[in-house]
């Protein structure tokens, strides 16, 4: 639930572009051979007709009930993008994730640093503007 609502809230690949291959009509749009259409993850993903009024909060426990719980768009939750070209290392990264977030909890307690600034930027990937600074302990 944690790795899902990070995945939401700071979407890595906050944008998956599509190329019109021929004229089509999308959504009542008119949309040429040839232009690109991207699918902004992010607008997605903090729409709150889709996640609700807390759409800004980070609240793991709103996918407790699996994605189509937390999220009421069918197409609403797609951080690992769409369709056949989908990620292929989805399984991999979540398998890793959880690894990793086992092996950090269980040896280390992490606290915010006052230096810590909150700002993620939306770049190619979405990243933190100022670094993130922690204070880690051994346990
Ligand atoms: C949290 C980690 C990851 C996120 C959020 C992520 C997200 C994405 C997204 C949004 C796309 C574009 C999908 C689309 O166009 O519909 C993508 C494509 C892809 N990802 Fe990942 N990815 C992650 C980790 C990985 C890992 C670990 C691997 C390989 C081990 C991987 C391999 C790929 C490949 C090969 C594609 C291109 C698929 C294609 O174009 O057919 N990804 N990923």
């Amino acid at each position: 639930m944690v790795i899902y609502e990070s995945l939401r809230l700071y979407t890595p690949g906050p944008i998956v572009p599509r190329e019109a291959v021929k004229d089509l009509e999308l959504g009542g749009m008119k949309v040429p051979k040839g232009v690109n259409v991207w699918i902004m993850l992010v607008t997605l993903h903090q729409d709150p007709n889709f996640w609700g009024p807390n759409v800004d909060k980070f609240n793991p426990e709103r996918f407790s009930n699996g994605i189509s719980g937390a999220c009421k768009h069918p197409q609403g939750y797609m951080p690992f993008g769409v369709g056949p070209h989908t990620c292929l290392g989805q399984h991999f990264a979540i398998a890793e994730l959880k690894i990793l977030l086992t092996i950090l909890l269980s040896n280390f307690r992490f606290t915010l640093s006052p230096k810590y600034r909150h700002s993620p930027i939306m770049s190619l990937l979405t990243e933190p503007e100022y670094g993130v600074h922690l204070f880690v302990r051994k346990i």
